[in-house]
């Protein structure tokens, strides 16, 4: 849910944001807030097992040690549960450190280990996930030891290599845990679900998250745990919304179960961020009437004067405008939008505060009160320079040039028109200047981006079509390739796929003859890829022998009607009906303004960022692609992008 759309003053807006808590449900986020979760719920359980840890160490250091340093041993430990307890991570891990220098000198191997394990532990907590597992690996429990140690252990295991991003690891020790944990209480078999549930959402596997969340949920209900059961629901939700594989009806049941427990948890910042998180989920579903009622139930939770939480209101009132715009009540949406403007403004959120003025442009329009909507659209425009959002300033442009011409001004509505115009092109500029950039000040060369972002298209080709999803005998890829690098692309994605043990087939009719693509083309002959010498054009022959098609005719660099061959190429493969993956804009479409009547593919792997025209996108997968836009120019053009999930090369948008 793109900020954007909340701030589009020229199209009614289709959700709201969540400036506040960025729901975006792209793996990239969700591999953020993973770690932060393991950490989050280690900390409950780490007061429990230090308390263990240290009854165990009482229990048994017995009379063969010496009593000072035993009682050394015992006091450091003491002092780092407390500092745990207080959320003082680093005095804990001092504390257990020593305790564990100690105990080295002492003859009970079972001492050494517990302690090493208090350290491990500890440094889980504060979010150095390979030293804890440096620990916790030495605090191996022998196998005789209680189930109830070994899922503790296992459990902390896993929370570390979900820190470092190793989600099949983690998943094994969670696994293992949940073997142990035969006598352990149905809350902490739960808590091992949600953090299971955050490694499938690490790996992008979005139905098995849900299922874990579910999972999650139905245990904490019977442990009468009615907030970890709604956390556990709304990140149940938050998925099924990403993985789109779910039907609606599925989803909002999830939202309502997660809105009734609501009203029994006792915490209201926990209930207040809940109501929030399923009001995003409603607007996700376009059941815009429950988001603005969740909205309105979370607002009401924002806290007394004193600890009021002034952002997460300005989000609220912004969300609840965008809702009632979308709802049509625009009369209604006029004092949301206003508030949040103000609030945003006092804030010095100048861009949100842009977004709520356009909102309010939009509704006045709607209200045919054209002079409030001129105004309001200045507003925005101004804020929109000030934040330098490119986008905002053309939408706010186009917005008052609408509004000069019911207000009987054609002349002025050609000036904002043409404005408008201007940075809409420049915003075009923009990505080619980024592209310029890569090669002159950060010296990558062609190729090299070209490698990676092959690669991209065939691993995201792979995740979404697994070879065990043709219906064709082989796993048979036709990749047709055009004059440009977006053509290069796909012969580099047609090489990588035949690694991944799939079957392409490259049509490549107008070859450059630069070193680039020869060499390119050579390497895929080599391994053995034909290429084909016509393009066939009956559209149920290539439904009858290919499972998947990759088009890679034409990129941003596109222009004007296409020559042949590649439109009656293109006439063709609008009529096929085995999915279309496209690098980075679906042929033959206008990089801005996309192609209605064009071809409609299953799958999008948009390159760097997404182009404008990937709002029109209506396939199944959406991935972003070509990890390689160094940050310090990722924050100079404010790309915003999201994160990819550990060390893959792909991220799955939609
Ligand atoms: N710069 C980058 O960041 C990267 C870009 N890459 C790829 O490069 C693409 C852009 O490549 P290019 O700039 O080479 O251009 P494209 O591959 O988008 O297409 C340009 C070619 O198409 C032809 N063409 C344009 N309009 C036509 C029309 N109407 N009818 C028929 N032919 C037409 C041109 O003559 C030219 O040969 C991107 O979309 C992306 O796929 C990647 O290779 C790697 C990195
Ligand atoms: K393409």
């Amino acid at each position: 849910m793109a900020s954007e759309e909340a701030a589009d003053p020229g199209v009614q807006p289709t959700a709201p944001v969540d400036p506040v808590l960025p729901t975006t449900t792209s793996p990239a986020a969700s591999a953020a807030s993973t770690a932060l979760t393991a950490l989050a719920s280690c900390k409950k359980s780490q007061k429990k097992k230090k308390e263990k840890a240290e009854a165990r160490e009482g229990a048994r250091e017995g009379g063969d040690e010496t009593a000072g340093r035993a009682a050394t041993i015992k006091g450091l430990t003491r002092a780092g549960c407390q500092a745990l307890a207080l959320g003082a991570g680093q005095e804990a891990v001092g504390c257990f450190r020593k305790a564990l220098l100690l105990s080295r000198d002492v003859v009970s191997p079972w001492l050494h280990r517990a302690c090493a394990f208090n350290l491990g532990a500890a440094y889980v907590e504060t979010g150095k996930p390979k030293k804890a597992l440096e620990f916790l690996l030495q605090s191996q429990l022998s196998d005789n030891e209680s189930g109830e140690h070994l899922e503790e252990l296992y459990f902390n295991a896993g929370a570390a290599q979900e820190g470092l991003q190793d989600f099949s690891k983690a998943l094994e020790c969670f696994d293992k845990a949940t073997g142990h944990s035969g006598t352990s209480e149905a809350g902490s078999q739960a808590g091992t679900h949600m953090q299971m549930g955050c490694c499938y959402l690490g790996m992008g596997e979005l139905a098995r998250a849900t299922r874990c969340f579910l999972d999650a949920a139905q245990t904490f209900v019977a442990a009468e745990s009615p907030g970890a059961a709604a956390v556990a629901l709304s990140r149940a939700s938050g998925s099924m919304l990403q993985s789109r594989r779910f039907q609606a009806a599925e989803i909002a049941g999830v939202l309502a179960q997660c809105r009734s427990l609501c009203e029994t948890i006792p915490d209201p910042a926990l209930r207040g961020k809940l109501y929030n998180d399923i009001g995003l989920g409603y607007s996700q579903l376009h059941i815009f009437s429950l988001a603005a009622e969740s909205f309105e139930q979370a607002l009401r939770l924002c806290g007394g004067e004193l600890k009021r939480d002034w952002h997460r209101e300005a989000a609220l009132l912004q969300n609840l405008g965008a809702a009632h715009n979308a709802l049509g009540s625009f009369g209604t949406a006029l004092g949301w939008h206003r508030r949040a403007a103000t609030l945003h403004g006092t804030l010095g959120n100048r861009r949100a505060q842009g977004q709520c003025f356009g909102n309010l442009a939009y509704a006045c329009s709607q209200l045919r009160n054209h002079e409030a909507a001129a105004e309001n659209y200045l507003h925005a425009l101004q804020a929109f320079r000030d934040s330098g959002d490119m986008q905002g300033q053309w939408q706010a442009c186009e917005g008052l040039g609408t509004a000069c011409l019911h207000l009987g001004d054609p002349q002025k509505a050609i000036r904002h028109y043409q404005e408008a115009l201007t940075l809409l092109s420049q915003c075009q500029e923009e990505a080619q200047a980024i592209d310029q950039e890569l090669f002159t000040e950060y010296k990558f060369s062609v190729d090299q981006l070209m490698e990676l972002a092959g690669l991209s298209c065939a691993t995201a080709i792979a995740k979404a079509y697994p070879p065990s999803s043709f219906t064709t005998s082989h796993p048979a890829v036709l990749v047709v390739c055009g004059p440009g690098n977006n053509g290069g692309d796909g012969l580099v994605c047609a090489r990588h796929l035949k690694m991944f043990g799939y079957q392409p087939t490259v049509y490549y009719p107008k070859r450059p003859s630069k070193p680039l693509f020869e060499g390119l083309t050579t390497q895929c002959e080599k391994m053995d890829i034909p290429f084909l010498p016509e393009f066939p054009t009956e559209p149920a022959f290539i439904d009858e022998v290919y499972g998947v098609v990759v088009d890679a005719i034409f990129g941003f660099s596109f222009k004007g009607a296409v020559r042949e061959p590649f439109g009656s190429i293109l006439s063709t493969l609008e009529h096929i009906t085995v999915p279309i993956a496209s690098i980075d804009i679906p042929s033959g479409w206008d990089v801005e303004k996309g192609k209605a009547d064009g071809l409609q593919p299953d799958m999008l792997i948009s390159l760097t960022a997404p182009k404008k025209a990937a709002m029109h996108f209506a396939g199944r997968y959406h991935f972003l692609g070509g990890r390689f836009v160094p940050p310090a120019l990722q924050e100079k053009y404010s790309l915003n992008l999201p994160a990819y999930p550990g060390t893959d090369c792909v991220l799955q948008l939609t």
